[in-house]
């Protein structure tokens, strides 16, 4: 399981409040996009998750536990750009975080449990479609390949949570088609819970299970030290998506009711009303 628990949280930088009071529930293997303006907060967010930043008040508890105050490899991320070592071959790059967790474990890595790691960063690039790149170097690859390589370097720690600071944004329109496929299926597969920072509200409507808007209500420069960005609009799928389920039909709609994933707590959500039918509340009102 890996549900996620965000209460009160606030971030303050300086002066300058840049979320506030931001209280969010996610269930276990749900997929959020988040979305907002430019600088309303969604990386600083995302970077408290994965243990990058601290909240300046608030909790945020994974699976009922405090998130340990330092990134680990239960939170695995991927940014826009860069998330690769350039210097290490493909196959050296998906090796390279299990390594150093069993060199940690065992004080040295041992020959059987080397080949072990490559056999499995083997088929995790076969996974992602990069069987037959194992010997390059990233920067031979296309920008989709590099975006695939972050993405099996990320998945090989297993993360319970993944983070997609932007992962496609720089992707040209027919590539970025087909790693949404490959996310979709590896979200479908795998069992994680993922968080997904877009500007690209189609992206978001194409993969998550829920969209949460994050928006500064009051913005005139005077106000901007006093109020930051918190959640304005909080929308659900329709139909549902629930991974591992690939149809609505292999979905049972009533055992969602408690998940707030597909129910939605918060004004904004649109909710499925039994009859097939969704119904949007309003996010202010
Ligand atoms: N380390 C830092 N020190 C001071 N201010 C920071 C720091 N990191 C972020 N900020 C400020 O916090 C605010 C939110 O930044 P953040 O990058 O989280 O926004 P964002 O919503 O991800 O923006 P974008 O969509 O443009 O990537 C910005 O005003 C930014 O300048």
């Amino acid at each position: 399981m890996s549900g996620i628990e965000i209460r009160n949280l606030w971030k303050e930088y300086g002066e300058q409040i840049v979320l506030e009071n931001v209280s969010l529930t996610i269930a276990p293997r749900a997929f959020v996009a988040l979305v907002g303006p430019s600088g309303c907060g969604k990386t600083t967010f995302l970077r408290m998750i994965l243990g990058q930043e601290s909240a300046t008040r608030g909790e945020i508890l994974l699976d009922g536990k405090l998130l340990p105050k330092e990134p680990g490899p239960d939170r695995g991320v991927v940014y826009q750009r860069y998330s690769v070592f350039p210097h290490m071959t493909v196959l050296g790059n998906v090796m390279a975080g299990p390594e150093m967790r069993s060199a940690r474990i065992l004080g040295r890595r041992f020959g059987a449990a080397r080949r072990a790691i490559a056999d499995e960063a083997r088929a995790m690039l076969a996974e992602v479609g990069l069987a037959g790149s194992e010997d390059k170097y990233p920067a031979q690859l296309s920008g989709g390949m590099q975006q695939r390589l972050a993405l099996a370097q990320a998945l090989m720690m297993k993360p319970r949570v993944l983070l997609l600071d932007e992962p496609f944004g720089a992707l040209d329109p027919g590539i970025r088609a087909d790693i949404h496929a490959l996310m979709r299926r590896l979200w479908n597969e795998i069992e994680m819970t993922v968080i997904m920072v877009t500007h690209d509200l189609r992206e978001a409507f194409t993969l998550s299970t829920r969209i949460i808007a994050f928006e500064r209500r009051r913005d005139r420069p005077e106000e901007q030290a006093r109020y930051g960005a918190t959640i304005a609009q909080d929308i659900l799928i329709w139909p549902p998506r629930v991974a591992g389920r690939r149809t609505m039909y292999e979905i049972d709609l009533h055992s969602l009711r408690d998940d707030p994933t597909t129910m939605g707590q918060f004004a904004g959500t649109t909710r499925p009303t039994g009859d097939g039918h969704a119904q949007t509340y309003s996010a202010l009102g």
